[in-house]
Parts: C-alpha cells; sequence; structure tokens
C-alpha cells in the first residue's frame, strides 16, 4: 500500500521565540504544503528520498536502531540535520501503531523552503507523522497527531520547541498556543506576504541563542514577557479585524525579535522593503537569523518592493491555509 499526506507551512503573526517560554502566540498556517508518501515495506529498514533537501537532494536507506545509520558519503552531522525530523516522525508513528519493527520507504515532496521560518519541520513531521500510522492502518485524531509532531521537534531542537509550529500545522488556520493550552481561533483571511531571501538556518540553535540571553540578563527575559504582552494586545485586534493595530504590533514584535539576536541584515532589509512598499507591518517570522519575513499588505505594492530588493530571493502572495493536515 501506499499512502500520502500533505501539510502546510506557517508564518508567525506575533509571538515565536517567546512562545518556547510559555508566552502565548499565534501562528497562521499558509497555503504552502510538504507532503509526505510512506509504503510499508516488508523489512525493518527505512528509505527516505527527500529532493529538496540542501544538500542536493539524496536518497538514504539505512536500518531500524541497531544498524550503523545511514550509508552516504557525506559527512554524518549534515545527513543528522537533515533526517532527524523524519527519523523522529517514523518513531513515533511505529510508537502509535504498536509497530516498532515497521520499515518504511518514505518520500518527501515540499513546497516550504527548509529552515527559512516557514514551519518546514513541523509540517514534515505532521504530514509524516499522519501518512505512516495511516499506512498502518491506525487513524489517529488530528490532535494527537499534533502532540506527536510536537513530541519530534522537542526531540530534535533538544528539548527546545514549542507545541505551536506543529498544532498550526495539524489543525490549519490561525491558532493559539500558550504552553500546553493550543486553542484554533476565528480570523479573517489577512492578506499575507512573504519575503524570503533564500537562506537556510538552524531553529534549534537559534532557540539556544536567545535561552543563553534570557539567562544572562533579565532584561532579556523581560523582553521575552513583552513579547506575550503583544501578543496578548494582538488577539484582541485580530478578533476586532483591525488589520491596522496587527501591522503596528508586528512592527513592535520584529523589533523586540531584534532585540533577542534573531534578526539579519537580509531580514531587517526585506521588513524595511515591505514597509516601504505600503505594508501594514513587517517582522521576521520563525525562527530568524535569515529566511523569510511576513508582512500585511492588500494592494500588493510590498510584493514588488520585495521583488526589487536584492536581498530577497522570493516574494510571494500567501494564502491562508484553512486545512491542515490531511490524507492526498
Ligand atoms: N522537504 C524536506 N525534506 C526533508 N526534510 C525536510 C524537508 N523540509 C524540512 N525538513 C527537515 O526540517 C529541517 C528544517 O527545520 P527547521 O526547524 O530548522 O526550519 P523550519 O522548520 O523550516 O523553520 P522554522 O522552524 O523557523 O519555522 C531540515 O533540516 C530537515 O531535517
Ligand atoms: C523559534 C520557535 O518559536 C518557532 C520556530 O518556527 C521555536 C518553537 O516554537 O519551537
Ligand atoms: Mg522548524
Amino acid at each position: 500500500m501506499t499512502t500520502t499526506s500533505s501539510a502546510p507551512g506557517k508564518v508567525y503573526l506575533f509571538g515565536e521565540h517567546a512562545v518556547v517560554y510559555g508566552e502565548p502566540a499565534v501562528p497562521c498556517a499558509i497555503e504552502r504544503r510538504a507532503r509526505v508518501t510512506v509504503s510499508e515495506r516488508d523489512d525493518d529498514r527505512l528509505r527516505v528520498s527527500a529532493d529538496a533537501l540542501s544538500i542536493d537532494g539524496f536518497t538514504v536507506e539505512y536500518g531500524n536502531a541497531s544498524d550503523d545509520g545511514p550509508d552516504v558519503d557525506v559527512p554524518t552531522p549534515l545527513v543528522e540535520a537533515a533526517t532527524g525530523y523524519v527519523d523522529e516522525a517514523v518513531a513515533q508513528a511505529r510508537d502509535a501503531a504498536g509497530r516498532p519493527d515497521a520499515g518504511f520507504d518514505v518520500e518527501i515532496e515540499s513546497e516550504i523552503p527548509l529552515g527559512a521560518g516557514l514551519g518546514s519541520s513541523a509540517a514534515v513531521a505532521v504530514a509524516g507523522i499522519d501518512a505512516a500510522t495511516r499506512e498502518l492502518g491506525v487513524k489517529l485524531d488530528t490532535r494527537e497527531v499534533a502532540d506527536r509532531a510536537y513530541r519530534v521537534e522537542h526531540e530534535v531542537q533538544d528539548g527546545q520547541a514549542s507545541r505551536a509550529d506543529t498544532f498550526c500545522s495539524a489543525m490549519g488556520g490561525a491558532v493559539r498556543v500558550e504552553g500546553d493550552d493550543c486553542t484554533t481561533l476565528e480570523a479573517p483571511d489577512l492578506p499575507f506576504v512573504v519575503g524570503y531571501d533564500g537562506t537556510s538556518h538552524d531553529t534549534g540553535e537559534l532557540v539556544s541563542g536567545v535561552r543563553a540571553l534570557r539567562d544572562e540578563f533579565e532584561f532579556a527575559a523581560d523582553t521575552v514577557e513583552t513579547v506575550g504582552d503583544l501578543v496578548r494586545e494582538g488577539e484582541r485586534a485580530l478578533a476586532d479585524g483591525d488589520v491596522e493595530t496587527l501591522g503596528r504590533l508586528m512592527n513592535f514584535n520584529h523589533g523586540l525579535l531584534s532585540a533577542l539576536g534573531v534578526s539579519a541584515r537580509t531580514l531587517d532589509n526585506m521588513v524595511w522593503a515591505a514597509r516601504d512598499g505600503g505594508a501594514v507591518g513587517a517582522k521576521l517570522t520563525g525562527a530568524g537569523g535569515g529566511g523569510s519575513i511576513v508582512a500585511l499588505d492588500d494592494d500588493g505594492g510590498s510584493v514588488t518592493a520585495l521583488s526589487l530588493t536584492p536581498d530577497c530571493e522570493e516574494a510571494f502572495r500567501a494564502e491562508l491555509a484553512t486545512e491542515g493536515v490531511r490524507v492526498e
């Protein structure tokens, strides 16, 4: 049998990083999806092909726990970084189905750039768990897929992950996450514009950087709490459909993320290009360090402005994905 599931990427209206320390955040799913196709094998091995992986796209085949790991001619840390989320998603599916020895051929196709703040890891984990459990004849509730995908991110990111990306990808739409409390939100179809600088960064490392700053300086811990205050204000603006206030708060959130050390010159340049192009607000999205920004702009001027910005490799309008994980 073969099973394909897909799940969307996301942008953060507000609250990334601070959400790791229990502050609320509001991510929104966008219509860019990762598709994971899984076929059960008749042995216990795992064969992963992922065209989009930045190490030139590759296929690896490796055994279950006791084996030596992937047999490929690329440095091990690179392979581990590339396959960590898939490995853990498969481990979750094996656990959910009570089939520790199940082997799979896994194929990943994704419209979400890797390591760019658009939630590629969460989408791959969510779609992977959904496809692999269905392939083994187990139908998980969407919230359980989200919970297991969270455990994948938590494991791969050395215990530093929130439930935000994975819950958002599993449920679709706009969501609110505060610690273990995850809810879906009524949201207007916001005019998201994304600018992507073409680079890739490691979420785990960026989270560690914020943690270190927060441990060193009390005012950095205060900054994280201020992000939480801003998100609560943002929730009211979202409920009122007050796009102008949402934009102002996004600008404020970008400044706070910048203070926490996770912006980059490319991100700042794209943020300013979007604002100059008429966006009501713009901020980096996701872990940062490079990657993507999100802006709110009804009339498309910011897409043009971003396209003319040397630091921007791709600019596009991103529609809210109302559907989360689904079987294809
Ligand atoms: N198309 C894909 N094929 C295989 N693995 C993928 C794919 N997309 C993402 N991944 C996995 O996710 C990792 C990137 O996750 P990471 O959390 O660092 O960035 P992100 O999720 O894109 O951004 P953010 O967490 O800031 O939203 C890759 O190294 C890889 O392990
Ligand atoms: C930086 C972070 O807040 C979002 C990454 O998209 C990490 C997390 O929530 O796990
Ligand atoms: Mg991620």
